[in-house]
């Protein structure tokens, strides 16, 4: 568990986290977002006693991250892949961590099973692929066996079997009742990856919920739907009030009637339907809309997605 309280860190004049104050539990992914310059990193860095906070609190397991008696045992992180020196391999690279951590031997083989470095376990890290790199800090994040996880945009370099294999590894270690806390920029990632979410904006807190509830609150349920006669269709749909628009995937996008009114609309004109599918915006149609109300990131802070639902204007 990871807990702050009133969390603030000031570099000069300027407030990198402004009294953030959440919980992220175990036996969950949480996702930690906000735009470029949220705080997002300094948060984190506050969370591991690489900087000290201005005011407020921060603590790991219940206590301050430099009280941990095996900080290693207690928290893995990844904060920076090019942490490992270059010119060691990644095996020597975890025996050390190890060693000066007091974890056995035997771990290294595990966790380099675990992120599937074994086979270039004895190359030197200056000629890891970024996706290499990403591996063996996540490997040396877990070598510690720890309760709590800390990754900053895990899947950066990673291609699209390394996302996925992220993903089972992020879910697999919550699903064990560890605490899972990560920020990534890729939101439809982050959308099939995390249960709940952290959103911050300029160092204070926008949302904590569970992910359901931040797309639905925040978006506005419509319906996918396809006709061999889509122009007709959108006609019919525009006389009865509906907001009709083309989707990225094709057909329309219909904002107004349900699917089912909509079916009884095409069949009272013998239209004939191909599609016709419920559904709610992604989670990165939701952020971008609120991250686009700069105006809100400036002067709200809010508690829940429904105060972020209430000052906004629109819903996407
Ligand atoms: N050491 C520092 N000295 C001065 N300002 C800093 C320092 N570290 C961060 N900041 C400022 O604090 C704010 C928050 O930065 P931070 O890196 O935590 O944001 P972030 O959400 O991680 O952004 P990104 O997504 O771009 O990584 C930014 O305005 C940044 O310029």
């Amino acid at each position: 568990m990871i807990e702050a309280r009133e969390l603030t860190k000031r570099y000069g004049d300027k407030t990198a986290v402004d009294q953030l104050s959440f919980t992220v539990r175990p036996g969950r992914v949480t996702g930690f977002l906000g735009p470029n310059g949220a705080g997002k990193s300094t948060t984190m860095r506050l969370i591991l006693g690489l900087d000290a906070p201005t005011s407020g609190s921060v603590t790991v397991g219940g206590k301050p991250y430099a009280e941990l008696p095996a900080p290693l045992r207690a928290v893995g992180s990844l904060l920076d892949a090019k942490g490992a020196h270059g010119g060691r391999s990644a095996y020597r690279h975890l025996a050390g961590l190890a060693a000066s951590n007091r974890i056995p031997r035997r771990r290294v083989d595990e966790v380099l099973d675990l992120t599937g470095l074994t086979e270039v376990a004895g190359r030197r890290f200056s000629g890891f692929s970024l996706g290499m790199g990403q591996r063996l800090g996540i490997a040396a994040a877990l070598l510690g066996d720890p309760e709590v996880l800390i990754l900053d945009e895990p899947v950066n370099g990673l291609d699209t079997e390394g996302i996925r294999w992220i993903r089972g590894l992020m879910k697999s270690l919550a699903a064990q009742g560890r605490t899972v806390f990560l920020s990534s920029h890729l939101m439809s990632e982050m959308e099939l990856t995390a249960d709940h979410l952290i959103v911050i904006g300029r160092g204070r807190l926008l949302a904590d919920t569970t992910m359901r509830d931040f797309i639905e609150t925040n978006s506005r349920a419509h319906t996918l739907v396809r006709s061999p006669e889509p122009e007709k269709l959108r006609s019919l749909l525009e006389a009865k009030g509906a907001d009709v628009r083309l989707d990225a995937r094709g057909g329309w996008r219909v904002d107004g009637p349900d699917a089912a009114a909509i079916g009884d609309l095409a069949r009272d004109h013998g239209l004939a339907i191909h599609e016709l599918t419920p559904a709610h915006s992604s989670l990165e149609e939701v952020y971008t809309a609120l991250s686009q109300d700069s105006a809100e990131y400036r002067t709200h802070a809010v508690q829940s997605p429904h105060a972020v639902r209430s000052s906004r204007k629109e819903t996407v």
